[in-house]
């Protein structure tokens, strides 16, 4: 049974989809206590799950307490309250939905914008209080006026979509978005210098990043025209919110509509919240039932199919794959974990690895594959728990630099995998893997020596010169030490032999010591796999 965390008042169908499984015992917290690290950190020890909204901070503190967490769900989009690199060298996966909340979260946006253009909050408290005000609350016309999109990803082009059908002009400024897909959304693609002279109205939908934290400051705001609104719905530390409560005050931006704070909540004594032309939701952009369900749907869907069977879908620290490519994927991912753990346990320093792929394997997300052959190889390197996703991490740590080609060389098998290690001290320098009839795993290649190995339990590894005696003398030995060998392969090379021999039980060291002191032995090495 898998135990799994759900918090920040999600959906129930998060629940009810994990618990139908069968395998998850699922215990639902919605205590704000546990949203402190402090507290969270001594309830996630016994946890496999834990599914988040935005509340939860999943803090490097949290994590390192967290000896059985395998994944974090974000129900949303935004992971900027997980900390993904801790995780990530920790190996666990996290994954978020993107797109379940895109429609709901663009449509606060559009309200927000609408309320602001029109005082309605400022009207509503006003006639609650008895008043009759028509003039002060008097507002603007959106139609014809310039939105300013920062940031054309999911939200931004479901706002420009909508907003061209409320007859506004609709610029946007995204370095990472071409000018063709801008005009396919009929959106004119500018700088973001250009944007803030052009725009009425300015909405941000960029994701909180080193680049975008505080990109709305003082500066910024200067080069935005006099009366110019602006709303927030992505993420509090976008704007720095002293120099926007500077320039609402000087009557420089003549509105804001913040769903998102640097804190959240906000401290009530913060002086913007009382500023009579800036209105506010507590980070309602994603909090509408139908949004609500999506994510808390997707999110718990994710979670039982990399729980129950590895599938790993909308990860932000893995690449994702569907069950159809995993289920190809799969014999190429346990091969290449065993061939890195071959080379691994054979030489004792890598500085560089080359992967390449050919054949088949080109068709294919060979990413995974890749992260199997680091994980195999940097097991022998650590005693630290390794897996698929903490690997690439581990290698970057040890300076380690890992390169993949996509050969269309054509080699004489469907789909190859070949491992190259550079700078290593001694041993082959190369690996070749191949799948044969799509399920059996061989090693074609290792050095420079062709072969027709099965990678497999514990195997012995012997290189020679090619003289008469070599094999029988190796039998000899392991009978004599009652081991039994159940497949000897060879392979050779000009006066060079190589023999991998799979044994029914280890060899102590004793007997490989035995091995190295035969005639025309090179070297002889166990592995185990
Ligand atoms: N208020 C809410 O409840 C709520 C709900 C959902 C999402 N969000 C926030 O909104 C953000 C956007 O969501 P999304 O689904 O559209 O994400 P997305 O990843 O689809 O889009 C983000 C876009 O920002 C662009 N971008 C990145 N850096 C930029 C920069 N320096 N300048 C301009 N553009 C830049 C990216 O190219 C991308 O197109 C999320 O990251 C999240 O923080 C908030
Ligand atoms: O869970 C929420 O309510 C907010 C989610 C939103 O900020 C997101 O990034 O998806």
């Amino acid at each position: 049974m898998y135990k799994i965390m759900i918090r920040d008042n999600m959906s129930p169908i998060a629940t009810e989809i994990l618990e139908a499984t069968g395998k998850m015992e699922v215990i639902t917290d919605n205590d704000k206590a546990g949203n402190d690290p402090k507290v969270l950190s001594e309830l996630i020890g016994e946890y496999h799950g834990l599914a988040v909204r935005s509340g939860t901070k999943v803090t490097r503190e949290v994590l390192e307490k967290a000896r059985n967490l395998k994944v974090i769900g974000r129900a949303g989009i935004g992971v900027d309250n997980i900390d993904v690199q801790a995780a990530t060298r920790q190996g666990i996966v996290v994954m978020n939905a993107p797109g379940g909340n895109t429609v709901t979260t663009a449509e606060h946006t559009i309200s927000l914008m609408l309320a602001l253009a029109r005082n309605i909050p400022q009207a509503t408290a006003s006639l609650r209080e008895g008043k009759w005000e028509k003039k002060q609350l008097t507002g603007v016309e959106i139609t014809g006026k310039t939105l300013g999109i920062i940031g054309l990803g999911h939200i931004g082009r479901v706002v420009a979509e909508r907003t061209r059908g409320l007859k506004m002009n609709v610029i946007a400024a995204d370095p990472f978005v071409s000018k063709d897909a801008a005009k396919a959304l009929e959106v004119e693609l500018v700088s973001l210098d250009d944007l803030f002279a052009r725009a009425d109205f300015i909405t941000l939908h960029v994701p909180r990043l080193k680049e975008t934290i505080n990109m709305i400051n003082a500066s910024a705001i200067s080069k935005m025209k006099q009366g110019v609104r602006l709303i927030n719905c992505s993420r509090g530390e976008i704007v720095d919110i002293d120099a926007l409560y500077q320039a609402v005050s000087d009557g420089h931006v003549a509105g804001a509509a913040l769903d998102v704070f640097p804190q959240e909540p906000p401290d009530a004594s913060l002086p913007i919240l009382k500023h009579p032309h800036v209105i506010f939701t507590p980070h309602l952009g994603a909090s509408t039932g139908e949004a609500q369900i999506k994510v808390a749907d997707m999110i718990a869907n994710q979670m039982a199919e990399y729980l129950l069977s590895g599938v790993i879908t909308h990860a932000v620290n893995f690449p994702s794959v569907s069950v159809e490519i995993m289920e190809q994927l799969r014999p190429h991912i346990d091969l290449a974990e065993k061939m890195g753990s071959l080379m691994g346990q054979l030489v004792r320093k890598v500085h560089d690895i080359t992967i390449t792929y050919s054949g088949d394997l080109t068709a294919l997300d060979t990413r995974p594959v890749t992260h199997a052959v680091l994980k195999g190889l940097l097991s022998s390197f650590t005693d630290k728990p390794l897996n698929y996703v903490s690997a690439p991490a581990l290698a970057e740590e040890k300076g380690i630099h890992v390169r993949e080609v996509l050969s269309s060389s054509k080699d004489d098998f469907s789909g190859l995998i070949k491992v190259k290690l550079e700078a290593h001290e001694e041993g082959p320098d190369e690996i070749w893997g191949t799948i044969f009839e799509k399920k059996y795993p061989r090693i074609v290649r290792l050095g420079k020596i062709y072969m027709d190995a099965i990678p497999e339990g514990p195997m012995i590894i012997i290189q020679n010169i090619d003289k008469p005696g070599v094999i029988g003398n190796v039998g000899v030995t392991l009978g004599s030490n009652n081991i039994n060998i159940g497949r000897f392969q060879l392979g050779r090379l000009g006066d060079r032999a190589l023999c991998m021999v799979n044994v029914d039980t280890r060899a102590d060291d004793q007997v490989i010591e035995e091995i190295k002191a035969l005639p025309n032995i090179i070297s002889a090495d166990q592995v185990n796999l």
